[in-house]
């Protein structure tokens, strides 16, 4: 599996106080969210603004810290990648040097019979066993750093604003070299000048485009480049943060083509976050719909879009353009009425009760699990409590 995101959740702290600051509560952005996503596919992530789409996509990225939960790309956990020495050498002793004391322990009566265990096989374990306990975190560390850059150079993100994610001071050609001789994925300036030619055809630009500084572009050629840097070393995940929110229409359009052909020849998985209901659509294997930190609704994206189940998400995804009139006239339609409550201050209960005209009494004492629609559509809402419960994953 390419990404898994196990409960996630990030909590940002709200402190009063000009001179001794103190946390007066949590803005709880992303709340207990799961999703899991394998390389070649979409994830689209739809939600109103300020749902926590972007702080997912941060978080993963480990722009921020997680608060708690689990982010595993490519089936390894990645927290400890990013832990400080104190705290990751605290982490060493518990995974592996605790558990290696145990097991000689286990051994001790038996000599040799150490040698011949599973653990002794297993190249961390046998480090540990065979140089002592300070060169073994002295080697973790360093593995730890290696797998932090692996890391950084396999998930990538593109924003939606390339003005202020290239460095405005840096021609394009400068701003490609850096990340290919930094990661070492080149041997030299010259292999490096070809990959970034190669990368510039690729998205759609000419060879001259290096020599140019950020600003003498257009819009979408701004956000080509921002492709181009986020693809340069050929990550396996990107993240896509309303990549062409900024673009007029006809841009946007070449963008995402360019986004999907991209795909195909990269098979990188996806996570595409944007307000864009119809973009998201066209591109995504699976959505999932947000609503004040939380994921309301998720599933194969034509499910999904065709039946929305959750209250919100009919309300929201009914804003969709549909290709097909027809089933436009077939869908369930109403207008969701009050404001989004705040992050800080959320009801009690299902979080979307006061403004759901459908809501019961138990909407208002207890946040609903995911309900089957069937096994490509789960919604947290108790209007379908009988179908089979689900864990929201
Ligand atoms: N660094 C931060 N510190 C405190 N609160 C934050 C921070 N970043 C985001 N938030 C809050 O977290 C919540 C989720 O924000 P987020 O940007 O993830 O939403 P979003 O769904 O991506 O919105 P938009 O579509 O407008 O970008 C919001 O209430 C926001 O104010």
């Amino acid at each position: 599996m390419l990404l898994r995101v196990k409960n996630l959740k990030k909590y940002f702290p709200v402190k009063h106080g000009f001179v001794i600051e103190r946390t007066v509560g949590h803005v709880k952005a992303v709340d207990n969210v799961n999703l899991h996503l394998e390389r070649g596919e979409t994830y689209g992530l739809v939600g109103e603004s300020g749902c926590g789409k972007t702080t997912i996509g941060k978080t993963i990225l480990r722009l921020h810290d997680p608060s708690a939960g689990k982010i595993m790309v490519d089936d390894k956990e990645t927290s400890h990648f990013f832990m400080k020495k104190r705290e990751a050498k605290e982490f060493l002793k518990r995974e592996y040097v605790d558990k290696a004391e145990g097991l000689k322990k286990q051994y001790k009566s038996v000599d040799g019979v150490m040698a011949n265990t599973e653990e002794y096989e297993n190249q961390y374990y046998k480090y540990y066993f065979d140089n002592g306990e300070e060169k073994f975190y002295d080697f973790m560390m360093k593995d730890i750093k290696k797998k932090r850059m692996n890391f950084r150079r396999n998930v990538q993100i593109v924003f939606q604003d390339p003005t202020s994610s290239l460095n405005p001071r840096m021609t394009v050609g400068q701003a490609l070299m850096e990340p290919l001789l930094f990661h070492g994925v080149v041997k030299n300036k010259l292999q490096a000048k070809e990959r970034i030619l190669e990368m510039l055809r690729t998205v759609g630009l000419k060879a001259y485009h290096a020599d140019r500084y950020p600003h003498q572009f257009s819009g979408g050629q701004r956000q080509r480049v921002a492709v181009a840097r986020a693809i340069v070393l050929d990550p396996n995940l990107i993240i896509l943060d309303e990549p062409t929110s900024a673009l007029d229409v006809s841009v946007q359009a070449q963008i995402i083509r360019l986004l999907k052909e991209l795909q195909d020849k990269l098979n990188a998985g996806y996570l595409f976050i944007s307000h864009d209901l119809g973009v998201v659509r066209y591109i995504s294997n699976y959505v999932g719909v947000m609503y004040l930190g939380r994921m309301v609704e998720y599933g194969v994206g034509d499910e999904v879009f065709d039946k929305p189940e959750h209250p919100y998400a009919q309300a929201l995804l009914n804003a969709a353009p549909v290709p097909d009139p027809n089933k436009r006239r077939d869908r369930k339609q109403f207008i969701i009425t009050g404001q989004v409550p705040s992050p800080m201050n959320r009801p009690k209960g299902c979080f979307f009760n006061p403004r759901c005209k459908f809501a019961m009494d138990e909407c208002k004492q207890k946040y609903p699990p995911y309900y089957a629609i069937n096994d490509k559509h789960f919604v947290a809402c108790y209007l379908y409590k009988e179908n089979e419960v689900v864990k929201g994953d």
